[in-house]
């Protein structure tokens, strides 16, 4: 099987399981999957690939590690309810959200270091929602620029992912920017005003940003370059420190949030919520999403964000909620889905996938979770995602 028909595979074959069939038939011709089919797998080959500080950069989290294991370990704490001879040889895994229609429930989660990853890491991530239908939400931190970026997203929509900077001025030409770009709407991430303790990279002395990686929306911007007496082409270290005065916003507040939901008439996400007090003082703002995440346990040690969810959806009284972190397997979708999620972020898997193959990863690392997850439904007998709620699940200890 060529990667090309692998990436093109779901697009036209309905029922996933057809992609499985296929990793078998190439091993008939004694051909092995391209790349890893599971979680471990797959970190295991990006370790041996990348860098070792930036592979820790991505790998590693907040303080001891533990939110990061127990958003893994609070998916396996809960078990899928099977259901029999209820007609489940159909399935149908598609979402609509924000009046659109998405053939899976899948969206790439913002990684601001795919550009690090591999040379054309953004645009991979772009290129891999056109050929497979996942959106993406792109970073503020990117290698290429978000414009760049967009004009490989083909017929798939993107996100922009906002890190507010704390020049109100340079946020507004951001959005602007993503506006003017196409993108569908505008994520803006909470939980990152400032970078979080990370041992592994404070081992390593090292942070990719801090070295002028993945800066190009600043560099590229008119109102960031009108903030420097030298251009970044001619003085990338004065840029780069800049960037760093500029990144965080700690005084950041609910006050501000009518000014940013008065920036732009797209879609307007919060990422990094967790409270149900929060998603409340978030819909009274007039926001159109919620965007349940503890960042992947990279920034507070705090508890799983699974954990957190149904608090979450209830709170949000139908109004969309977008979850990550923790999610390794086809399984895991199934139980964000059932927990109420409208649709489940990817982060770190197609991270790795990107760095081993750029697109053609990526869309492997999505296409073996979408495969796993329709097989979990379709075996345990769920055919639909409204056909899955908390009834389906059970606690396992
Ligand atoms: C290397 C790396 C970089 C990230 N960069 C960003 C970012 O630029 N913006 C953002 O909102 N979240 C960022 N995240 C967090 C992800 O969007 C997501 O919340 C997290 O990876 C989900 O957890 P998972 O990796 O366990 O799937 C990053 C995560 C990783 C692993
Ligand atoms: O590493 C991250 O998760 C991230 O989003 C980030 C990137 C740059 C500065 C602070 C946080």
């Amino acid at each position: 099987m060529s990667r090309s028909a692998q990436i093109c595979h779901y697009r036209v074959v309905a029922n996933f399981s057809d992609f499985q069939l296929g990793i078998y038939f190439a091993g008939l011709a004694g051909q092995l999957p391209a790349y890893p089919v599971t979680y471990p797998g797959l970190e295991a080959a990006a370790r041996d690939k990348l860098d070792q500080a930036l592979f820790d950069y991505v790998a590693g989290g907040a303080g001891d590690e533990f939110t990061q294991t127990a958003n893994q370990v609070a998916f396996q704490r809960w078990g899928i309810v099977p259901r029999m001879l209820s007609g489940a040889a159909e399935r149908d895994l598609s979402i609509s959200l924000f009046g659109r229609t998405y053939p899976t429930p899948l969206f790439m989660a913002p990684i601001g270091v795919l550009g690090a990853m591999h040379e054309t890491g953004d645009l991979e991530a772009a290129r891999t929602a056109a050929a497979t239908g996942v959106p993406a939400v792109i970073s503020t931190l990117m290698q290429d620029p978000l414009e760049d970026v967009a004009a490989e997203l083909g017929e798939t929509p993107g996100f922009f992912q906002l890190y507010t900077p704390n020049d109100r001025e340079l946020a507004e030409s951001f959005v602007r920017r993503a506006e003017a770009a196409g993108y569908a709407g505008i994520v803006v991430t909470l939980d990152t005003w400032t970078l979080g303790w990370r041992p592994r990279d404070l081992g390593h002395a090292t942070f990719p940003q801090l070295r002028g990686q993945c800066l190009a929306n600043y560099f590229t911007d008119p109102v960031f370059r009108s903030r420097l007496e030298k251009t970044p082409e001619e003085d990338p270290g004065t840029a780069t420190i800049t960037w760093a005065m500029t990144f965080g916003n700690p005084g950041l507040s609910w006050d501000d949030l009518a000014w940013l939901r008065g920036l732009t008439d797209l879609p307007l996400l919060l990422k990094g919520i967790c409270h149900p007090d929060d998603v409340r003082r978030a819909r009274d703002a007039g926001v159109d999403g919620i965007y349940c995440s503890n960042h992947g346990g990279r920034q507070a040690a705090s508890a799983p964000a699974l954990s957190f969810l149904p608090g979450v959806v209830d709170a949000a009284e139908g109004m969309p909620v977008l979850f990550d972190s923790g999610v390794r397997s086809g399984a895991d979708v199934v139980k964000a889905l059932a927990l109420g999620a409208t649709a489940v972020g990817i982060g770190r898997p197609y991270g790795w996938g990107i760095a081993l193959g750029g697109a053609a990863g990526a869309a492997h690392v999505l296409q073996c979770l979408l495969a796993e997850a329709d097989l979990t439904m379709g075996l345990n007998g769920y055919r639909t995602i409204a056909d899955l709620g908390p009834e389906v699940l059970v606690r396992v200890s």
